[in-house]
């Protein structure tokens, strides 16, 4: 074996010792199972020489066969195969609980691990890769254990099957003893040569998931834009790659799997040739060559068995190491214990804020962005202040700082004096929520998209709705509450959508609102009665909004104006107005924007009339 084999042979073996520790008593059972095919097998040699010596061989002689010799001859053969059967049937079961259920579990755990990892490491991870660890990855990690209970069971065979044919003829015992070790030699050259090709495979596999993930998701742009043909080649691309990766594959197979075939032939050749010279010189019986013959043919079985498990280590490997790379990820967010108060608006603050994005470039060299730049901003218990500022100057990371989907690099953020560092798990999730720009729907009923789970009454869920100002439109659904929205909130339009995604958020009763322009899809009019309504009902909540347009703007108590980054101004919108030129030339650029539409609503209703 080669220098740098034996580590990973080594890793690969540690690999599947959790696995084993994970599953222990199905793992055992299917040893067991194995061990008792294993022994049956060898037994079974005896029962074919005993038959052959006693029943047979005397037929043989005297030129017939009694009923009681064929019956004989039958039991034998009958319970030793029905052991075989039920030793393969016990294997098999406990075989397959051991490598699902190892495999549900990584799968669960790799599941849980995306929920725990916060959005910046989500941000640098595509979901076709998340797809794959949890599927692929996970599944060639433990297919190992399909053949491994089988190899170690019939390793039992195997040192039993030597003994036994050393005990019939130590001459042709030498025979097979040649045969085993040139077979174990073929199957090693064989793996060293599979470990490469199975690995690269594997790499290629998961990549043909993630950009087939990408193009199923890109669905809406590829069509639009045409690019249909262009993504084909590049789907096929990349499975032109696994193509040849898995023809190379079974082309080495197919070069060792004659020679790995031929050798226990060759070896049982051998036996009868020698054989059958040592029974014409009355150096040996019949029987002795049957039994030996048989034993040489059967043991080839785990010789292969050893070489399927080796086969699969190099799969093991590979996927362990793109599964435990998730498993492993840092950035995890630490919790403490403190617990925020239960009711009442909340205020929020973020003081000297520093953040940076991580960036891979097309070389993979990794790099930071820093987008936010000492942010300070204040939104005092029951106030609602807006965000405003031009695309790209840090408001939706300032939304995600400030309901700590993200840690700051440097400075804190606080929810009524407290660091969110320092709240238990789930602590800010249940006393604030966010509506972001890109609204989820899942493939669920209204009810159930707004209440994910939780026990709402059907008045609460109405009362939100009306809130939120879609009321009329689910009311108006076929189904009313119980409508399926489809997949991604298919059935609905993008404001519809954006509405119920506020209903979902309002009817927590947060006591910190983050609207990150969450009503852009909805008209002018409409939104002015959403934010209206929100301050009506929420005397309980604080409301931070991302807002483009003026009716948004002027309903907000202070606005803070930001720009690359950085806090430029803060203050009413009068003030802002008066003294921040940034600021008044993008308000300008809204109001204009918002009474060109308005002109061209104007101009339609004059058609229509
Ligand atoms: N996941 C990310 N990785 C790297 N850079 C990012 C990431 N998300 C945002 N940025 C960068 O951070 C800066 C601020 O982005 P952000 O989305 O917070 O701006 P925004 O003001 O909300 O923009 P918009 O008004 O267009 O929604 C931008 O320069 C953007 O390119």
């Amino acid at each position: 074996m080669s220098v740098d084999a034996a580590p990973s042979l080594r890793r690969s073996l540690a690999i599947v010792g959790v696995g084993i520790r994970r599953e222990p008593r199905w793992f055992a059972f299917a040893v067991a199972g194995s061990t008792l095919y294993g022994v049956m097998t060898v037994l079974t040699a005896s029962a074919i020489g005993k038959v052959t010596r006693e029943q047979i061989q005397p037929a043989v002689k005297a030129g017939a066969v009694t009923g009681t010799q064929l019956a004989t001859i039958f039991a034998w053969v009958a319970g030793a195969v029905l052991l075989n059967v039920v030793g393969v049937v016990i294997r098999r079961i406990a075989a397959g609980y051991t490598m699902y259920n190892v495999a549900a579990g990584y799968r669960r755990e790799v599941t849980r691990q995306y929920l725990r990892l916060p959005l910046s490491w989500h941000h640098r991870h595509p979901s076709g890769q998340l797809l794959s660890n949890a599927n692929a990855d996970v599944e060639a990690t433990w297919n190992v254990f399909a053949p491994l209970p089988m190899a170690l069971g019939v390793l039992v065979m195997l040192v039993a099957g030597i003994v036994q044919m050393v005990l019939v003829d130590p001459v042709m015992a030498v025979i097979g003893l040649t045969v085993f070790p040139a077979l174990f030699l073929a199957n090693l050259v064989f793996q060293r040569s599979m470990s490469p090709r199975v690995s690269r495979a594997q790499q290629l596999r998961a990549e043909v998931s993630e950009v087939a993930h990408e193009s199923f998701e890109a669905a809406l742009v590829v069509k639009s834009m045409g690019r249909e043909q262009q993504e084909a080649a590049r789907f096929e691309e990349v499975t032109r790659r696994l193509q040849a990766a898995n023809v190379e594959v079974g082309r080495t197979r197919g070069t060792f799997d004659p020679v790995i075939e031929a050798i226990p032939t060759i070896g049982t050749l051998a036996v009868l040739a020698v054989g059958t010279h040592q029974v014409a010189v009355g150096a040996l019986q019949p029987a002795a060559v049957v039994q030996v013959a048989y034993l040489i043919s059967v043991l080839a079985f785990p010789v292969r068995a050893l070489g399927w498990v080796l086969g699969e280590l190099p799969r093991t490997v590979v996927g362990w190491d793109r599964v435990d790379a998730v498993l492993k990820a840092r950035g995890e967010l630490a919790f403490g214990d403190e617990e925020l108060k239960p009711s009442g608006a909340a205020r929020s603050r973020l003081s000297s804020v520093d953040y940076s994005y991580d960036i891979v470039d097309e070389a993979g060299q990794e790099s930071r962005f820093q987008a936010i730049h000492g942010v300070s901003i204040d939104v005092p218990a029951g106030s609602t202040v807006a965000l405003v500022g031009p695309t790209g100057s840090g408001k939706s990371t300032l939304t995600n700082l400030t309901l700590r989907l993200v840690d700051p690099d440097r400075g804190d953020v606080t929810l009524d004096g407290t660091d969110l560092r320092q709240v238990a798990r789930g602590g800010v999730s249940s006393v604030a929520a966010l509506v972001p720009q890109q609204t989820f729907m899942f493939d669920d009923t209204v009810r159930g998209n707004i209440t994910l789970g939780l026990d709402y009454t059907d008045e609460q869920v109405w009362a939100a709705l009306e809130v939120a100002q879609a009321h009329t439109f689910v009311s108006a659904l076929p189904a009313g509450l119980d409508t399926r929205v489809g997949e991604r909130g298919a059935s609905l339009s993008g404001g519809q959508r954006q509405r119920i995604a506020l209903a979902r958020a309002v009817i927590r009763t947060p006591q910190l609102l983050v609207l990150d322009d969450a009503t852009s899809a909805v008209d002018p009019a409409v939104e002015q009665a959403i934010l209206a309504g929100l301050r009506r009902s929420s005397s309980g909540t604080t409301v931070l909004v991302v807002a483009y347009r003026m009716s948004t703007i002027t309903l907000a108590d202070e606005i803070v104006y930001v720009e690359q980054g950085r806090v430029v101004d803060h203050g009413t919108h009068r003030e802002l107005q008066a003294r921040c030129a940034g600021y008044e030339r993008l308000v300008t650029a809204y109001a204009r924007e918002a009474a060109e539409r308005a002109a061209v609503a104007a101009d339609e209703e004059e058609v229509v009339r």
